[in-house]
């Protein structure tokens, strides 16, 4: 584990999202995020000319804003938006100190993680090169066809879903890279290209809680977990001591 926080980088695809999200329903926010915004002709015409998304920099305020507030003790910088999720990876990695023992890629869209689960996925990381927080699924999984009929049930013992943070050393992560690239493969999670390269990936047990707000229900339910952090914390230092513990990282600071 490095003494210091790596370098941070902001990866913008991934942050345009939280432009709106203080004074927005989780229904715009979800729409706010640019591949959803965009037509996939026009993400296409831009991907052609290179141009940036127009709130490509609104947000970075915010960000700062944020770190100023949590003072968190951590040097930040910008990386451009890709197109899809790991082209901004892409960049954010070119963007990166040469010094980073790792690079820890994560969703915008989870504000719940907590900090002892990211700080164990991190020491996996550093131990088998790459990790992922996930948690076991929990119900019966069917692969349904483009008619709405089953193909098959899933054997649920050994299926997790996986969140982030993904953590993956630098090294590993831009030969994996180069090998997406020049096989044109899509991926939709970062470690994919490190299982696609045939190298372990170990999976950090993580938390229910840390959602992917997604859909205006999902928001309702991070709501609720912090206020049920919050009520924790006012209850009595006892209480507040352990609710801080499992507290989403940042929130700690504000509580
Ligand atoms: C990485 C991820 O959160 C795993 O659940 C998910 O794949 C991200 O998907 P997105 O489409 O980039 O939000």
């Amino acid at each position: 584990m490095p003494d210091r926080a790596p370098r941070s980088v902001v990866a913008e695809e991934k942050q345009s999202s939280l432009h709106r999200q203080p004074h927005s329903t989780a229904y715009e926010w979800h729409c706010s995020t640019r591949k959803r915004q965009l037509s996939a002709p026009s993400r296409r015409r831009r991907q052609a000319n290179g141009s940036q998304h127009p709130q490509a920099n609104d947000y970075r305020p915010l960000f700062m804003e944020h770190y100023i507030t949590a003072a968190i003790d951590c040097p930040i910088c910008f990386a451009q938006p890709g197109i899809e999720r790991q082209d901004s990876v892409y960049n954010g990695l070119q963007a990166i100190s040469s010094s980073a023992k790792l690079v820890a890629v994560h969703d915008s869209a989870r504000p719940l993680i907590m900090e002892d689960d990211a700080r164990r996925c991190m020491h996996d990381a550093l131990r088998v090169g790459a990790a992922v927080l996930g948690v076991a699924v929990k119900p019966t999984i069917k692969q349904v066809d483009a008619l709405g009929n089953v193909v098959q049930t899933l054997e649920r013992a050994g299926l997790w879903e996986v969140q982030t943070p993904q953590v993956i050393r630098p090294a590993l992560l831009r030969e994996g890279f180069q090998m997406v690239r020049s096989n044109h493969l899509a991926v939709t999670d970062d470690v994919s290209i490190i299982e696609a390269m045939g190298l372990p990936v170990h999976v950090t047990k993580g938390s229910y809680s840390n959602i992917k707000v997604t859909t205006p229900d999902d928001m309702m339910v991070a709501e609720n977990l912090l206020s049920q952090q919050r009520a924790a914390a006012i209850q009595g230092p006892h209480l507040a001591a352990s609710a801080a513990e499992r507290s989403p990282v940042g929130l700690s600071a504000k509580l």
